[in-house]
């Protein structure tokens, strides 16, 4: 990027030490791209010795949470507020719900900004990754729109886009994180339960059946929580399918390598919300299930 400093943290000190050596290798790009800028990126690493061996970290302009839901634990968010100046902003990037709600409960409202992307990323060893698909990474608060008048934000956006990333403010970010929301609910379990690539979903008629009452579950949801989502949303749904056809979507892959799924956050939010709300949605509630059980 193209930042006067950026620290990336790390989960391991073994993980930290490598970067520091080798820097961040990005697979599969046209040129071999390496991020050794010395003394523009440091490397840390969270867990034991953070304390000390993190205590220098402070006054961060943006600190990005990029971490999938199971890994924000009170431990993490006491960590993210020891580093947080009045002035710092948090980006939270998670696939969901329920975690805006318990970011904006402990660190306030007002230090957070969230983003929902499609671009895609997967890590290979402890210092590559691979970029897997080009998309557009929408940044707003929730809510009200007040914080958007912050020009910093502004250069902020101009900075991810001389980086590459096609990045946009928005103002309708609960829209914007239901539409994702819904997106996920519908693909990643069914992909996740039957072992399929997300594309093989649309080949069967069953399979487009379990996605349309996945769908209009949620829509159901939506409504009643005053969420509009757009119209078009069941077609831009195919259409993910159709473009993400060879991908193995997240949850699946979690699957695939015995970690624990962000299924909590998303068909188990929809779930729980239902509950509160005295609505049925059996097809959420049964995909739940069976991926708990697979987990
Ligand atoms: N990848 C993608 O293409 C997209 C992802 N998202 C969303 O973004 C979020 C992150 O996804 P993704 O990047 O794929 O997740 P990954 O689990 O692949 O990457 C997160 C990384 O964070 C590390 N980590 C976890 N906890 C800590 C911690 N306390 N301190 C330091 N490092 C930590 C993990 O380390 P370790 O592996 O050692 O646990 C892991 O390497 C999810 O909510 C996902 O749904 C949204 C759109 C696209
Ligand atoms: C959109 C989709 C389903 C693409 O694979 C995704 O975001 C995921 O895998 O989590």
């Amino acid at each position: 990027a193209f930042c006067e400093h950026m620290t990336v943290i790390a989960r391991s000190k073994e993980q930290a030490d490598e970067l520091a050596r080798k820097g961040i290798e990005l697979v599969g790009a046209a040129e071999p791209v390496r991020t050794t800028r010395g003394g523009v990126i440091n490397f840390h690493y969270y867990i034991e010795e953070v304390e000390t061996a993190n205590s220098a970290l402070h006054d961060f302009d943006y600190i990005f949470l990029m971490v999938k839901q199971p890994a924000i634990t009170q431990e993490l968010i006491n960590k993210l507020k020891s580093q947080m100046s009045k002035d710092t902003y948090l980006i939270s990037f998670q696939n969901g719900i329920g975690h805006e709600v318990r970011l904006g409960e402990e660190l306030g409202r007002e230090c957070l900004l969230f983003a929902v992307t499609t671009e895609g990323a997967r890590r290979e060893s402890l210092t590559a990754v691979t970029h897997t698909g080009h998309g557009v990474t929408y940044i707003g608060n929730r809510g009200d729109s007040n914080h958007f008048v912050n020009s910093t934000h502004i250069l902020f956006v101009k900075m991810l886009e001389k980086a590459g990333f096609q990045t946009m403010m928005s103002k309708n970010m609960d829209v914007r994180i239901w539409s994702k929301l819904t997106i996920n609910a519908v693909i990643n379990p069914l992909t996740a339960i039957l072992r399929v690539k997300n594309g093989d979903l649309l080949l069967s008629a069953w399979t487009r059946s379990l996605m349309n009452s996945l769908y209009q579950e949620t829509r159901m949801v939506a409504t009643a929580k005053g969420i509009i989502l757009p119209d078009e949303l069941w077609d831009t749904l195919l259409s993910v399918c159709e473009a993400t056809s060879l991908n193995h979507s997240s949850m699946l892959q979690d699957i695939e390598h015995s970690r624990r799924t962000e299924i909590d956050h998303i068909n188990g939010s929809l779930v729980k919300m239902a509950n509160e709300l005295n609505l049925q949605i059996p097809t959420h509630q049964t995909v739940y299930q069976l991926v708990k059980a697979l987990e």
